[in-house]
């Protein structure tokens, strides 16, 4: 076969490990890598990646000293071109004119709702890996580059609290999560933090008032919150008013830590996810699988049908958002 792998949607700390592992499943099984830039746009406008020997192809050496970089050396983009009939059709036109037979996409629900469209137009075969740092997908326990987003989260908690401690104040960490509390949630659990704010459940603000009065008074010398940046009740500069309005006994800052966490080196559990599962979907494409993305759910490498991903908004665990609040009296 020959193979064409993407990342597509926002870059995930992880990525390069899973085009790595790939490449080498691919290579190491005698089939032909194609590296596609930029997503669906690079797919739209013949952008491959070229080897040292001046080839659009990759080999085991493109993939050399990248496991440990952050970002994507086949870079990533939004594409609203492939959202229209004409930007699809294109792409399946280049799909059959450089003789590509099969697609690892690696990327979000935006990026397997554009596979699962595209599979209807072209009889190649799809198998994504999940690559965002959101872990919103279903058919994954974790996402490739969560793991590494809630370390840096929970780095930047550990020195908020320093100052936080010095000058007993509340400190609102606004993370990233558009639609999805996962990232807030573990942030703030790994990170100790007394509360966090997320789309899932409703932010009750004089509730969260009281409580920190309550916790002021057994002694409380600093508040850490950690607030999703799509939380119904606003990201963190607003949520600092509302709670100044509130009457907070708390003097708060906010700090947003934005698009800090698309970054860094991938950790260790992250590098593991992605080598799992890039060498997976290559695996599964050789059998003959289609229209599914790999996951991995307890430990095991499974398939789920691309649909199947994103059909459902993926539940927050709610032993969890009661293990935070168990964890701050
Ligand atoms: N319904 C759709 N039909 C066709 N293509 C789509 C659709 N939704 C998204 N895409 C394509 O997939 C690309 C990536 O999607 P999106 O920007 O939503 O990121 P994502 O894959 O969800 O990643 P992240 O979780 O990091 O945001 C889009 O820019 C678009 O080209
Ligand atoms: O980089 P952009 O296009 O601003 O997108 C930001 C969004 O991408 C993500 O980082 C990944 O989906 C979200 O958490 C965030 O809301």
């Amino acid at each position: 076969m020959r193979i064409g792998v993407f990342c597509s949607g926002g870059d995930a700390p992880g990525m390069n490990a899973c085009v790595r592992a790939a490449v080498r499943c691919a290579t190491s099984m005698g089939h032909e890598v194609v590296g596609i830039n930029r997503g669906y746009q690079g797919l739209i406008d013949e952008n491959f990646y070229v080897n040292s020997a001046g080839e659009p192809r990759m080999t085991a050496r493109s993939v050399s000293n990248i496991v440990q970089r952050g970002g994507t050396i086949l870079r990533s983009a939004r594409c609203p071109a492939f959202l229209t009939e004409d930007g699809m059709l294109k792409a399946v036109r280049n799909l059959k004119k450089h003789g590509i037979d099969a697609l690892v996409p690696i990327g979000g629900n935006g990026t397997f709702r554009g596979a699962a469209e595209l599979i209807k137009r072209w009889e190649g075969r799809v198998v994504g890996c999940p690559g965002t740092i959101d872990n919103d997908l279903l058919g994954t326990d974790y996402t490739i580059g969560f793991s590494t987003a809630v370390a840096t989260g929970v780095e930047a908690i550990d020195k908020l609290r320093d100052t936080a401690e010095s000058h007993q104040r509340l400190f609102l960490l606004e993370v990233m999560g558009r639609h999805s509390g996962f990232l807030a949630l573990y942030t703030a659990l790994a990170g100790g933090a007394e509360f966090a704010c997320v789309p899932e459940t409703p932010t009750d603000i004089p509730g969260i008032v009281r409580h920190l009065e309550q916790l002021q008074k057994t002694g409380k010398k600093s508040i850490i919150g950690v607030v999703a940046e799509g939380d119904e009740e606003g990201g963190a500069t607003i949520l600092q008013k509302k709670l100044d309005d509130a009457k907070c006994t708390f003097s708060t800052r906010a700090t947003i830590l934005g698009h800090i966490q698309r970054g860094g080196s991938p950790t260790p559990d992250d590098r593991m996810l992605a080598t799992r599962l890039g060498d997976f979907a290559v695996k599964s494409l050789d059998l003959g699988a289609t229209g599914v993305m790999a996951g991995e759910i307890n430990s095991r490498c499974v398939l789920t049908p691309l649909a199947d991903t994103f059909a459902q908004h993926k539940p927050l665990p709610s032993e969890l958002i009661d293990l935070l609040d168990r964890m701050s009296n």
